[in-house]
């Protein structure tokens, strides 16, 4: 069986990794230098990094110097996400050479530019699904966006690679991840999803990786690196049969 793939995750805001709970501004958790924290993950063994610029996802700035600083000293594959919502910041972050792009809120409220990316970068562009309940949220998660599988229907007809997929009321929480809402988004996708949000425990972590043959790809793991729950030697082992 196909392995789960691992993201670390390294959120940015203000300069400094950092973790939110329910992806609340003012809820910061500061843990230091982002490009510390990245070459730790890479360190320790993993293939893959998701870089977030926050401040550009809440509109309060931008890290984008530090996050492609962070992207290039990478020899890991980078998900970059974070402000990426028109021509220019699509090719300023594609040129960082991360692997692939993450959409918010563009999907939600630019449609046909998503669209014309989607069609023009392929496998480079995913579409982050970051929901409360059903209803997609954009713009730093403070805003309603639609349903998330009109949406969901939409994508897929213009050939979404691959989704990213939040329970906002999990992220940064250490409660676990909301399975039934995996299980519910590849029921209705044939692309690859992305887990995010609430991974507490390596338990958490095989969960998920019993959703591989379903279409889970890969789980994002962020707060509970930081906050030592296990170590990502561990949860690699932990999901590497
Ligand atoms: O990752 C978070 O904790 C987070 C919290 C609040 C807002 C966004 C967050 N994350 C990422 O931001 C992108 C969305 O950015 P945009 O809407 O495209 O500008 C989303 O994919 C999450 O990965």
């Amino acid at each position: 069986m196909a392995k789960l793939e691992l993201l670390p995750a390294v959120d940015v805001r203000d300069g400094q990794a950092v973790r939110l709970v329910h992806g609340e501004s003012g809820t910061e958790t500061a843990y230091g230098s982002p490009l510390q924290a990245a070459l730790a993950w890479q360190a320790a063994g993993a293939e893959w990094l998701h870089l977030v610029d926050l401040d550009a996802a809440f509109g309060t700035g931008d890290n984008r110097a530090l996050v492609a600083e962070v992207t290039r000293a990478m020899d890991i594959k980078v998900e970059l996400s974070g402000g990426i919502r028109d021509d220019d910041t699509l090719a300023a972050a594609l040129a960082t050479g991360c692997t692939r792009v993450n959409l918010g809120t563009a999907a939600l409220e630019t449609p046909q530019w998503v669209a014309k990316v989607i069609a023009g970068h392929g496998d480079r562009i995913a579409v982050g699904l970051d929901v409360r309940g059903t209803t997609l949220r954009g713009r730093g998660w403070t805003r309603d966006g639609g349903d998330l599988y009109e949406t969901l229907e939409r994508l897929d007809k213009e050939g979404c690679a691959r989704y990213v997929v939040t329970d906002i009321a999990k992220d940064g929480t250490l409660q676990g991840p909301n399975l039934e809402l995996l299980k519910n988004v590849c029921a209705v996708t044939d692309s690859p999803v992305v887990a995010s949000g609430g991974v507490s425990s390596l338990a958490d972590l095989r969960a998920i990786a019993d959703l591989v043959p379903l279409g889970v790809e890969g789980s994002i793991v962020g707060k509970a690196l930081y906050a030592k729950a296990f170590t990502l030697e561990e949860a690699l082992e932990a999901v590497s049969s």
